[in-house]
Order: structure tokens, then C-alpha cells, then sequence
């Protein structure tokens, strides 16, 4: 029996309403809100059919909701295996289809470490039995995250996780020879090593920005050149050996730069930015709350602005979330004590819109390219359209999300999905809310809830 949907009246990146009908995973047919009724195709969907051969579709109003493509989070820490008590594959995919998300890619940073075909293909089921979206898993670039000999890379790549995308994150591949071994052993299957830039030497000992505020809070510094350097070196490696890079959780406005420089050399470099650096600043450490402990630190307004600039003009290629949980009592101690990270997503599209749509930098085809199509290009997530408007046309897989600009919610740490709390936002009034997510037809969010 083939299922069908039919969602009236939502407006595809914000512009005139359609309604859609989806069967058997893909978009069957689009027409203007209402005048379906009139030509019958809508109106024939949503009757089903007399004989019962055709059930009663699904009938989503989405009057004055925006839909969006799925989103896909380049950058998620889900923690499975090894620490299932602050999330699991299970409640952070449940996290991610409420934040709009489609598809996430798995961090390696797991007990065990995801270095090897066997555990990567552990992570990829848990994601497929679990069901909410798309897992890809992230393979570690050193056997252990360790930095001395490189994992296998061909192996986790051929395996049924397929993964394209390795990195150390948490660590920084700090040796400039494996770092080039690495990026030239993944050029064989276009894959690409993502970057967690920081020069270990010069972040020893750090607990936040490193800068006058520090000085005034009495915290060791973690210098933005401890970024920007590691930054410089892989650009310059990667135009050598005419590999991919990626830099994850881009934090500096000199970082910003750095990128606009190897992008005009022609280096097949891309860079992510995550919501809490777009938002966030350096002055929250003020409260000695680590739920703003965080790597790398949360910085300056001029930087936020910056980032803001080069997510704006395309320099930062997309938004990812870092999502970061952590259990109550790797967060809740003293600063210095305190694990870094922090939960994204779901408040990634609400932190976007309140920086990037509010302030007139991005309109909806703008965060779709940043938050869907370019990290799916990064990524190499089949089905993506090229193109923004073309994913919500016929013969397209229906893989989307419906918004709501208007909402306003206010974020209870413990009301999320994450088995974690450590939400930066706690407390505040963010815009936009997710009313439904579809991956290939499938709604895994209705009404705001899991399905
Ligand atoms: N961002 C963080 O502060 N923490 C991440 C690791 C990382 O992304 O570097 C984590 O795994 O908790
Ligand atoms: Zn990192
Ligand atoms: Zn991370």
C-alpha cells in the first residue's frame, strides 16, 4: 500500500505557498495553495480512494510554515558507544530530526574510538535501527585519536558506513607529516579530513579566550593564533598535496581571513561555524558557569561579527552544530574541572535565524545553502539537490523540514530530547520552532513531536 502526505499550504524557502503531495518517499506533485483542489491533484491525493486499495493520506496543515531541506549537521557528538549515560544514537538523532536535521555525521571521539570498519558500522546501524535520520559516521584520522599512526582509513572508507569524512575532533592532528599522509591517502576516495585546529603547545593549560578578560577572571588563555596557525599550515599542506580539508568550529576573525586567502588560492578548503560562536561571547565566562566552557572558547564580539561576514559571503561554507553533551557531573563543577562542549541541535535553526535572518545577512535560501546543501557537498550526502529551490519539486525524495518564523520558545535544559542539559540557552526567548521533519517521505517530527 503506498502511503501518502499531503502538506497544505507551506511556502518552500519562504516564497509563495504550495501544497505537496509526497508518495512513496518523493514528491509526487506541487501545486499553488488551494489551486490543487481546482486541477484535482491535490484534492485526488488527499480523498484516497473509494475501493480502499488507497488509504486516507496524512493531511499536514502547514499554513505559514516555511520549509526548508533536511539539514545536515556536519559535526554531532553523540557518544555511543562508551558514554550512553549523556546521549546515545538513539536520543541525539531524536535531537537532531526535532532541530530539522536529516542527516548528522558521527564524531569519532567514542570508547571505543571509532578508528576502525567494526565500529564505524556499529555507529551506522545504531543510527539506522534507531531511525530518526541519517547517521554518517566520522572515522578517526590516528589509531586511538592518539596522533601517532593513522587509523584505517581505506578500511572504515570501503566498509557499509562508507565514510567519507575523518577526524580526530577533540584532538588536533598536531603532526604536519601524518597530517599530510592523512589528507593524501583520502584523496583516492575524494574523502576529507576535518580539522580541529589548535596548536596543542600553545593551549596547554587553557580555559578560555585568551585575552583581557582572562586576564581580569584569572584563567589561563587559549590564544585565537593557536587556531589560526594550525589553519595556515593545513591550507598550505592541502594546496600542496591538492587534498580536501575541512576546518571544524571555525572561532577566530583571523581564522575568517585565513580562509578567504587559500579559497583565492584555488585549495579545496571549507570551513564550518557553529551557532554558539555565531552568538556567544567571551563575557559569559564572567559567570564562572561552565555550561559556557566550551573548545574552542567562545571569543569577541569582533570575532562573532566576523564569522557572521564570512558565513554571510560563503568564506565559512556552513553552519554545524558541534553538539557537545556532557552528563551532569563532567558540567556541573568547578570551571577548571568542567568537560568543554555544549548541546546544538536543537537550537541550531533558531541561533541562525536570530544572527543570520534577523540581521538581514541570509534570507531562506541563504540557511538552506548553509545548513543543508553545502555541508552535503562537504559530506558527500547523496539526494541532496544542487540547488535550493529544487527540493521541493516533483520526483525529488522528500526529505524536509517545516519551520514556523514566527514562534517564540523559551528553552528549559530539561525539557530537550538530548539525554544531556547542558544547553547554553537555558532561559532565553529563541525565534523559530520545527514543526515537522520528513526524511524521504517518512515523517520522523509532526506537530512538533517525535514520531
Ligand atoms: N567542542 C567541545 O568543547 N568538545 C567536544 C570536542 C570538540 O569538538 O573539540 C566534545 O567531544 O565534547
Ligand atoms: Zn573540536
Ligand atoms: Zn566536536
Amino acid at each position: 500500500m503506498t502511503s501518502v502526505i499531503v502538506v497544505r499550504g507551506v511556502r518552500p524557502l519562504g516564497g509563495d505557498a504550495r501544497d505537496l503531495v509526497i508518495a512513496d518517499g518523493t514528491i509526487a506533485a506541487v501545486a499553488p495553495a488551494g489551486g490543487g483542489e481546482r486541477t484535482g491533484v491535490v484534492a485526488e491525493a488527499a480523498a484516497g480512494s473509494a475501493d480502499g486499495t488507497r488509504p486516507a493520506p496524512l493531511v499536514v496543515d502547514a499554513t505559514g510554515l516555511v520549509a526548508l531541506p533536511g539539514l545536515v549537521d556536519l559535526h554531532t557528538h553523540l557518544r555511543e558507544p562508551g558514554r550512553e549515560d549523556a546521549e546515545t544514537v538513539d536520543s541525539g538523532t531524536r535531537a537532531a530530526a526535532l532541530g530539522g536535521y536529516t542527516t548528522v555525521f558521527a564524531m569519532a571521539n567514542t570508547d571505543p574510538v571509532a578508528d576502525t570498519a567494526g565500529v564505524v558500522e556499529q555507529v551506522w546501524r545504531l543510527g539506522q535501527d534507531a531511525g530518526h535520520c541519517d547517521v554518517r559516521p566520522v572515522g578517526a584520522v590516528t589509531r586511538g585519536l592518539a596522533g601517532e599512526r593513522l587509523a584505517e582509513l581505506g578500511a572504515m572508507a570501503s566498509s557499509a558506513a562508507a565514510v567519507r569524512m575523518f577526524s580526530d575532533d577533540g584532538h588536533c592532528v598536531s603532526d604536519a607529516l601524518l597530517m599530510r599522509r592523512a589528507l593524501e591517502y583520502v584523496k583516492a576516495f575524494d574523502g576529507v579530513i576535518a580539522q580541529h585546529a589548535e596548536e596543542p603547545r600553545l593551549t596547554a593549560g587553557a580555559q578560555m579566550n585568551e585575552g583581557a578578560m582572562a586576564a581580569r577572571l584569572g584563567l589561563p588563555g587559549w590564544p585565537a593564533v593557536a587556531e589560526e596557525a594550525i589553519i595556515a599550515r593545513d591550507a598550505l599542506l592541502t594546496g600542496h598535496v591538492g587534498s580536501r580539508l575541512h576546518i571544524c568550529h571555525v572561532s577566530t576573525a583571523g581564522s575568517v581571513e585565513l580562509i578567504r586567502w587559500a579559497k583565492a588560492k584555488g585549495w579545496r578548503v571549507t570551513a564550518e561555524v557553529t551557532p554558539h560562536h555565531l552568538l556567544l561571547t567571551e563575557e559569559l565566562v564572567a559567570s564562572y558557569d561552565p555550561v559556557y566552557k566550551v573548545n574552542p572558547p567562545l571569543r569577541t564580539e569582533a570575532d562573532t561579527e566576523a564569522l557572521r561576514a564570512g558565513l554571510a559571503d560563503g568564506t565559512i561554507d556552513c553552519v554545524a552544530t558541534d553538539h557537545a553533551p556532557h552528563a551532569s557531573e563532567d558540567k556541573e563543577t568547578e570551571w577548571a574541572a568542567a568537560r568543554p562542549g555544549m548541546l546544538g541541535l536543537e537550537t541550531a535553526l533558531s541561533i541562525v535565524i536570530q544572527t543570520m535572518v534577523e540581521t538581514g545577512r541570509l534570507d531562506w535560501a541563504g540557511v538552506a545553502d548553509r545548513m543543508a546543501l553545502a555541508p552535503a557537498r562537504i559530506g558527500a550526502v547523496a539526494d541532496m539537490p544542487r540547488d535550493p529551490a529544487s527540493f521541493a519539486q516533483v520526483g525529488v525524495p522528500a526529505t524536509l523540514t517545516l519551520l514556523d518564523p514566527e514562534a517564540r520558545r523559551v528553552i528549559d535544559p530539561l525539557a530537550v530530547a538530548s539525554r544531556s542539559s547542558n544547553t547554553p540557552y537555558g532561559g532565553r526567548t529563541l525565534p523559530g520552532a520545527i514543526r515537522a521533519t520528513f526524511l524521504r517521505g517518512r515523517p520522523t517530527v509532526l506537530d512538533g513531536k517525535i514520531i
